[in-house]
């Protein structure tokens, strides 16, 4: 069973060392998490995995790292300078500022149909037609807000809420030495705009045709309003996304294919599809550049089914918005006029000999809403035949931050340490990930330790390995005892074995 609440993974991963919260020793800074030596490790698996499975095994893809640093004229054209923006709410009494919608979903059904109705909207319950009325008529919605009690949920009490505004969420950043007017530029806030600033260098370096696809994985920035549930909601995070670049008219198919394939991957990493709700995003709720947006909701402790991935249907938005002689190409998105780009961001048509700028599914998925989806489901307590419980990180072994320990029974016999030793490096030369030589502690804890990492085998060498057995015999001389971490059964297996046994079984 995953875990039941956010409070046990939190624990889980301060404890043994996965996340910290970052800036730690000064107080932390909001919005930021670090990720330590087990942290690191899984969140590495997770992303090869997403590489192997998105770029190696396809033949339709090809690999990008862009800039973080971004040209404030991408983000201009893009959309993000003029609606990048989150509702923004302050609590004058409290001096709590909130996101608008999420303030609305902590009211009562009440409060909202009050509030729907001073506002002169028919229908009670839909939220993003509400949160748009509001922002539409802000000194309007401060009166209604105060008349209709809405709660500040921080104390319970009904708040005196100021006229709610859009705030945008991009982190400008002065660039150079020089300060005057033009010389910032922004933390991406999304990898996607370096994949689509950068079409024709990959189109002319590879010499692609459409349907393809280009993947990136990255640091993503947002200045949240309010950053909260532990690594869910950041102001700095890591996405995995894929521009994939199809002929107008084959983008409704390809979308479904996306979706498809995305509900897979995530099977793979051991999130079943019960755990996924699939969100037809409604039009109001759309972003700026969407035809049509499924969202991948999982089913997060404590917060309930929220968004892992976006797979959007981009449109010919975003090259349409970036291209250079837009006029003649026929773009079917609403963009601004660009009178800055250097680059024809389209492709000709074999046949007809037509230019035009190719419709964008977009699969987004998120690396640290990923990581805390992936342990939410290896979480598992167990109770023992002994009565005593212990956790265990059913993890995949291919996203185990530790593949094997490996174990000296005694720690102070040379033969014995040093046979450990020499395992642990030929197993670590076979490079299916982290070997670890484990002599802390005695073994039961060991056990215990690596259950609730994840560590898919521990392996025990012991006097029957080195030939000195209590009976004398040397019939188990070069074996070890070779533990599974789900089933807890041991066996003995020869260590010449040893490396196909453990392939076979890592692979899994
Ligand atoms: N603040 C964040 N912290 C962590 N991950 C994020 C954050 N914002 C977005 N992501 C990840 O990036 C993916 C794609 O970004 P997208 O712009 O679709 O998110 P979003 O719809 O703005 O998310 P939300 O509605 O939850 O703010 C999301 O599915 C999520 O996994």
């Amino acid at each position: 069973m995953p875990a039941e609440t956010m409070e046990e993974l939190v624990s889980l991963c301060k404890r043994r060392g996965f996340i910290f919260p970052g800036s730690d020793i000064y107080g932390g800074l909001q919005g930021t998490y670090d990720y330590g030596p087990l942290g690191v490790e899984l969140k590495n698996n997770l992303k090869a995995a997403w590489w192997r499975a998105m770029v190696y095994e396809r033949d339709d893809m090809e690999g990008l790292d862009a800039s973080i640093l971004t040209h404030r004229l991408v983000l201009f054209y893009s959309g993000h300078e003029a609606t990048f923006s989150d509702p923004l709410v302050d609590n004058r009494v409290s001096k709590k500022r909130y996101r608008l919608d999420h303030l609305l979903k902590e009211q009562k059904p009440e409060v909202l149909a009050a509030l729907s109705q001073a506002m002169g909207l028919h229908e009670n319950n839909n939220l993003a037609a509400l949160v748009s009325r509001l922002l539409a008529e802000p000194e309007k919605a401060a009166l209604a807000m105060n008349t209709c009690r809405v709660i500040d949920p921080a104390d319970g009490a009904p708040g005196d809420w100021t006229p709610p505004r859009p705030f945008n969420m991009m982190f400008k950043t002065q660039i150079g030495p020089v300060a005057d007017e033009d010389s910032y530029g922004y933390l991406r806030p999304e990898t996607a705009q370096g994949i689509f600033v950068n079409f024709k260098n990959v189109l002319d370096a590879t010499a692609r045709r459409l349907p393809f696809g280009v993947a990136q994985i990255g640091k993503a920035f947002r200045n949240e309003i309010t950053p909260r549930n532990f690594i869910f909601r950041v102001r700095e995070f890591e996405q995995m996304e894929i521009e994939y670049f199809v002929k107008p008219g084959t983008d409704e198919e390809w979308h479904e294919r996306w979706l498809e394939t995305r509900l897979k991957w995530w099977e793979a990493q051991g999130i079943p599809r019960e755990q996924i709700r699939v969100l037809d995003v409604p039009k109001e709720d759309l972003s700026h550049y969407s035809k049509r947006t499924f969202d991948l909701m999982y089913n997060y402790p404590t917060l309930g089914f929220e968004e892992i991935e976006g797979i959007a249907n981009r449109s010919d938005y975003d090259l349409g918005s970036h291209t250079r002689g837009q006029a003649e190409l026929g773009i079917q998105a609403r963009v601004l006029e660009n009178h800055d780009s250097t680059a024809k961001l389209a492709v000709q048509d074999p046949e007809t000999k037509q230019w035009f700028v190719p419709f964008v599914i977009e699969p987004s998925a998120g690396v640290d809403r990923g990581v805390l989806a992936v342990l939410a489901e290896a979480y598992n307590k167990e109770k023992l035949e002994n009565g005593e419980e212990r956790i265990v990180l059913k993890l995949k072994p291919h996203l185990a931050p530790i593949k094997v320990a490996v174990i000296p029974l005694a720690k102070n016999k040379e033969e014995i340490t040093s046979y450990a030793r020499r395992l642990k490096a030929e197993l670590q030369a076979l490079g299916f990930g982290r070997v670890l030589y484990e002599d802390t502690g005695n073994i039961g804890k060991a056990y215990r330790r690596h259950d609730e990492v994840g560590t898919p085998f521990c392996i025990t060498v012991d006097y029957d390995t080195i030939g000195k057995s209590q009976d004398g015999s040397t019939t188990l001389q070069d074996t070890v005892t070779v533990r599974d971490r789900d089933t807890m059964q041991q066996e003995r297996v020869p260590v010449k074995e040893l490396a196909q046994y453990l392939q076979e079984r890592l692979r899994r």
